[in-house]
């Protein structure tokens, strides 16, 4: 590369700084310097880190005003050319900085971070300063602002003794392991045997080791098959006869994997999928399929067969799972069919571990990535195909800025690499699966389970009932003797607990007083470990009071059901029974997931219980009861989602019954027996929910009839915070069409989080072209405001949460 100019995307999130800086390329550079590396450049009186987005000859700047870049953190770019122009359209599609899109993309380790030290020039005029600096040229700033005020280093800044210097770090580190490579010759290990004294048995033990294993091995492992320590052999090193070496490894996280597993021959209905996909594949075609198959339809293995068809092509391949901690099993297939050609993406690693696997594909050591939403971002050249299990989970989209829909990052991606892309789930979304009516998507549907296994038997229990019956228990009398039976027989469990909207909330008998989070508008949860209230939104928390804090009534209670809860009910109900939680407080530990489902896979338990992270990817073949102890939790959340989202759930539990040779069944409790999504759950009737969901969005004007957008102002002042989005929806009311309907101003489901309050407009359209436009002149209206972080703004196109 010859030019001489870059442009480059500085570290900085702010509007303002919001576009490409142009630097000069030094000479020691030219040559050596790629478009998507990571540079450290000057900006402003600071050294920040910064992304080379394209290099050019002319500047429209003065040339000789330009700065210079001071250094590459990068010899090979980290981004490609493809993900340079996916990054620009990302922050363009997502109204996001271009900068936070760029860090979406890459490993959290490739991130810069700052130090900032006190550099001495010359003998600084003030004495106290002078004698902090004491011979030393740097002073950190944490240990600066300790002793010195500001005040006095912003006057030697002007009299030039000091100056301020901006160090920058990136966290990727490689992980090293320490050698032992013999390099005395075996005349040299004889005279050192002869200076040997009879008692150093050890030593004459680790001389014949050596002379039996030669070649170079881990210290570790040297180690414990001498059953000897450092200082041991460290004679031998001192005697020249070894030498440790450090040798750069790539972390595994998924060491020690057991033997791999070959295609199975395809039922028919799997192998009709098949062949559509990889017919799109060789023709390089970027269409969408749609995969509607049951659960343990199969759909896993049409994946597999279908990457398969990709490596053989000399093609990559990326697979998105939704949060993959919480669907192992899943990983273990794909890692035991493609071994080492596997990368594993996803937030349960460690930074190191994840910067490897990246690396992995960086480097074309792997040719697929099995991952969490950010996979989508795999710096693959030559994709094949892009496959989205459980298309319909809400962790696809992300939350943050930049608000993206992995489903449309693939369909980008596509186009670009002409290959297909399959969306795979049991509950499409109605936006799929509507798409897919239409003709958008390729439908392939797969309705039958694999082996003739019929779909489990779904039974509803009314709990009101219950209660009239004189049970004030947590089960149902048919779930209790259908658990009872399942520990007789030998087969297992699996109990499903909600606990999104059903949390353990603490409330006064007498007076009826919740206790709240003093800075967001929710009730604290009961923790049972250390026994405190804790806000799921801030992390405050606080002791559970011994007393009502409103009427000194000493009946405060905590109500609702936790997962500890119901494990303490079941350890009741059935002694003999072995039960494994699986929950965020049992399974924080690395690995932890894993280890559970394995002891369960093992038959080490009877019952499985657990909240959300059960609902998908299990697949065990003595299973043949489900009980889901409150299926109305989500039903009762303030989201035009609910229905849809309980549905889902339903089908996807009930869907871990009975998948092998054992009939399964499924015990649904709920307050709530004759809601349709329960109902259409029970029957496994996927086509009449879509059918009456869509009749209901249809009326009151949601997705797929209409695209929403959600704009949710905060301020710490709740009148301020209303006004602004009057203010937003008067605008958004005059500059769009009359077609386009403008709700709000309203308080957002939870009105208030970390002490700012919210307010939320809600814009719902079918064609409104100049929709953006009209949201960015409004948030550069208050860019001001807002770079001064008084006000917030969040503008999410296609929100997946209302709250
Ligand atoms: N062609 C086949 N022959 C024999 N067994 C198969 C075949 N295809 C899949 N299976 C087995 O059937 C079971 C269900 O398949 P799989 O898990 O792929 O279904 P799925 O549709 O992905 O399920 P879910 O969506 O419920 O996770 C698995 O145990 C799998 O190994
Ligand atoms: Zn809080
Ligand atoms: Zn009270």
């Amino acid at each position: 590369m010859t030019e001489k100019i870059a442009r480059v995307v500085v570290d900085v999130p702010a509007s303002n700084i919001d576009r490409f800086f142009d630097y000069l390329i030094p000479d020691h550079l030219l040559g050596a310097l790629e478009v998507g590396m990571r540079v450290i450049v000057p900006f402003g009186n600071r050294t920040i880190m910064g992304y080379v987005l394209h290099t050019v000859n002319e500047t429209t700047l003065d040339e000789s005003r330009l700065k210079a870049i001071k250094a590459t953190l990068d010899v090979q770019p980290v981004l490609t050319k493809e993900l340079i122009d996916l990054g620009q359209w990302l922050a363009e599609s997502t109204m996001s900085f271009f900068i936070s899109s760029f860090q979406a993309m890459l490993p959290q380790a490739l991130k810069a971070t700052y130090d900032k030290s006190l550099h001495r020039l010359e003998e600084p005029k003030n004495q106290q300063l002078a004698d902090l600096f004491d011979g030393r040229d740097y002073i950190a700033f944490d240990e600066l602002s300790e002793h010195i005020p500001l005040r006095v280093i912003n006057e030697e800044i002007k009299e030039k003794t000091v100056e301020w210097d901006y160090h920058v770090t990136t966290n990727e580190s490689y992980k090293f392991v320490q050698m032992v490579e013999v390099v005395g010759t075996e005349a040299e290990f004889d005279a050192y045997l002869a200076e040997l004294t009879k008692q150093s048995k050890k030593q004459f033990e680790l001389v014949q080791y050596f002379l039996d294993h030669p070649a170079t091995q881990p210290l570790k492992q040297v180690l414990s098959e001498n059953q000897t320590t450092r200082n041991t052999l460290n004679k031998l090193k001192d005697h020249q006869l070894i030498r440790l070496v450090k040798q750069q490894v790539n972390r595994d996280p998924y060491q020690g994997q057991t033997e791999k597993t070959i295609p199975l021959t395809l039922a028919p209905q799997q192998q009709a999928a098949l062949d559509a996909i990889v017919s799109k594949m060789d023709q390089n075609l970027p269409d969408t399929f749609l995969l509607h198959g049951v659960t343990g339809s199969g759909k896993t293995e049409v994946y597999l067969q279908a990457i398969d068809h990709a490596i053989k092509q000399g093609k990559e391949a990326i697979v998105l799972v939704p949060e993959i901690s919480l669907t192992p099993m899943m990983v273990e297939r794909f890692k035991r069919r493609f071994g080492d050609a596997v990368a594993v993406l996803h937030s349960a690693l460690s930074k190191g571990e994840r910067f490897d696997e990246w690396r992995k594909i960086q480097k074309k050591q792997v040719s697929v990535a099995v991952g969490a939403r950010s996979a989508i971002f795999a710096p693959f050249e030559n994709l094949g195909m892009i496959i989205i299990d459980e298309e319909h989970e809400s962790t696809y989209k992300q939350e943050d800025h930049p608000r993206y829909h992995v489903r449309d990052v693939a369909k980008k991606r596509a186009i670009y690499h002409a290959c297909p892309v399959v969306l795979g789930t049991a509950t499409p979304t109605l936006e799929t699966y509507a798409r897919a009516k239409k003709g958008v998507y390729h439908l392939i549907e797969m309705p039958e389970r694999i082996n003739q296994s019929v779909m489990p038997k779904v039974t509803i229990q009314d709990m009101r009932e219950e209660l009239h019956q004189g049970n004030r228990t947590m089960f149902s009398r048919q779930l209790k003797e259908a658990i009872q039976q399942r520990i007789d027989k030998q087969e297992q469990v699996v109990l499903f607990l909600n606990r999104r909207g059903y949390s353990t909330f603490v409330m006064c008998r007498d007076c009826g007083h919740t206790v709240e989070c003093p800075d967001c508008d929710i009730s604290l949860t009961y923790h049972q470990r250390d026994h405190r209230l804790k806000c799921h939104y801030c992390n405050y928390s606080e002791p559970m009071p011994k007393v009502c804090p409103n009427c000194e009534s000493e009946s405060i209670r905590f109500f609702g059901t936790g997962t500890e809860k119901v494990e303490e009910a079941l350890n009741e109900t059935f002694p003999e029974a072995r039960i494994i939680r699986m929950d965020v407080d049992t399974t924080r530990k690395k690995g932890a997931h894993e280890r559970l489902l394995k002891q369960f896979g093992k038959k080490q338990a009877d019952i499985l219980l657990g909240t959300q992270m059960i609902a998908k990817g299990l697949d065990f073949p003595d299973v043949t009861l489900v009980g889901v102890l409150a299926a109305d939790g989500l039903l009762n959340l303030p989201d035009f989602r609910a229905a849809e989202k309980t549905f889902q759930l339903l089908t996807q539990v009930s869907g871990r019954a009975g998948r092998h040779e054992l009939t399964g069944e499924v015990i649904i409790q709920t307050y709530t027996p004759e809601h349709y999504s329960v109902l259409f759950a029970k029957e496994y009737d996927y086509h009449g929910f879509f059918k009456q969901e869509m009749t209901l969005r249809k009326a009151y004007q949601y997705p797929p009839y209409y695209f929403l957008t959600l704009i949710t102002v905060t301020h710490e002042n709740r009148l301020k915070a209303e006004e602004v989005t009057r203010v937003i929806q008067k605008l958004l009311n005059k500059h769009l069409t009359e077609q386009a309907i403008i709700l709000g101003p309203t308080p957002s489901p939870i009105e208030r989080i970390k002490g700012r309050y919210r307010f939320q407009c809600m814009v719902k359209y079918k064609d409104e072209p100049d929709l953006m436009t009209v949201l960015r002149k409004i948030l550069k209206h208050y860019e001001a405001e807002s770079n001064k972080n008084q006000l917030m703004i969040h503008i999410d196109l296609n929100p997946q949460q209302l709250m």
